[in-house]
């Protein structure tokens, strides 16, 4: 049996994460935070999923209510992610992160953290999106040379970062067929006079609108044939349900930084 904790508990995930983790046979919601400031501070956490007493109370993410579960889930912001994870290095406790549009100094200490405890960050948790990032490689290796390759993704309008993180990842499984850097082909901003197209280019667009979910394509076009790869997320309970089976996975580990092709065996 593992006992999660889950930060930010009334958030989207945060309630979707409860539903998987009350679901999901090997697992107890032992925990679940909130903000100092959230009304919600002592409701059973069936309460945010419309069950009855579930037996859990929603608390404020104080250091002693850290130590209430073995490994904790964050799918929270950016400005919260250091602090969680302070707490759980100090008290020894493996974490599950899926904050997006974290920066290059957050991921540096995701990996100094991992010295220490054990962390699954992944920017997707869906089991198709990590199945398409092995999709994109070969892609990319095969096609990609030629193609031109852009990649379109789409969110509700409530989603704070750009371009999402599945698709920053799918562009990293792109350059890793294509044996390049990122950072060296990558085109975030046309807007203006921009010119032909760059030749060796990944370019990114972003939709903002409505409830979507989550959808995401990678479009490889040759001249006379265009390939497209899309995944299209209909519901958040696939992402919560892949978080709460990375932390089942986790609870064996004692530290190091893994992802969600670890988790399911793809690598
Ligand atoms: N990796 C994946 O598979 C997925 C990742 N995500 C990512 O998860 C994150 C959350 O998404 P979503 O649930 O839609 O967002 P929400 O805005 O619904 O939830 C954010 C949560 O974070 C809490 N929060 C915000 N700031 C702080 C802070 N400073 N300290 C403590 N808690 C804080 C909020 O608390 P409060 O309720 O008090 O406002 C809220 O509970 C995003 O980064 C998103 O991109 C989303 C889906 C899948
Ligand atoms: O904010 C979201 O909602 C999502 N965020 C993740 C991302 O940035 O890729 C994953 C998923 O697409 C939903």
């Amino acid at each position: 049996m593992t006992n999660i904790g889950i930060f930010g508990a009334n958030g989207r995930m945060g309630r979707r994460l409860i539903e998987a983790g009350i679901d999901y046979p090997e697992a107890k919601v032992a925990a679940a935070s909130v903000r100092a400031t959230s009304t919600i501070i002592g409701a059973d956490v069936g309460e945010l999923i419309g069950i009855e007493n579930y037996g859990t109370s929603v608390k404020e993410g104080t250091s002693s209510l850290i130590s209430e579960a073995d490994v904790w889930i964050d799918f929270t912001l950016p400005e919260a992610l250091d602090n969680h994870v302070a707490q759980c290095v100090k008290h020894g406790k493996n974490m599950v992160i899926g904050v997006t549009g974290i920066s290059e100094q957050q991921k540096e200490m995701l990996k100094k953290a991992s010295e220490s405890i054990a962390i699954v960050y992944a920017t997707n948790f869906s089991t198709g999106v990590n199945l398409m990032h092995r999709l994109l490689e070969i892609a990319a290796s095969t096609m990609g040379h030629t193609a031109d390759i852009e990649i379109v993704e789409s969110h509700h309008k409530y989603k704070k970062d750009a371009p999402s993180g599945t698709a920053l990842s799918m562009g990293e499984a792109i350059a890793k067929g294509l044996n390049v850097n990122l950072a060296d082909v990558a085109e975030y901003n046309r807007n203006g006079i921009v010119g032909e197209r760059k030749q060796g280019s990944i370019g990114f667009a972003s939709l903002r609108a409505g409830d979507i979910v989550g959808e995401h394509t990678a479009l490889f076009a040759d001249i006379g044939e265009r390939l497209e790869i899309t995944h299209k997320a209909t519901d958040r309970l696939t992402f919560a349900k892949g978080a709460i089976r990375a932390a089942a996975w986790l609870s064996k580990k004692e530290n190091g930084l893994f992802d969600m092709q670890d988790v399911l065996n793809f690598k």
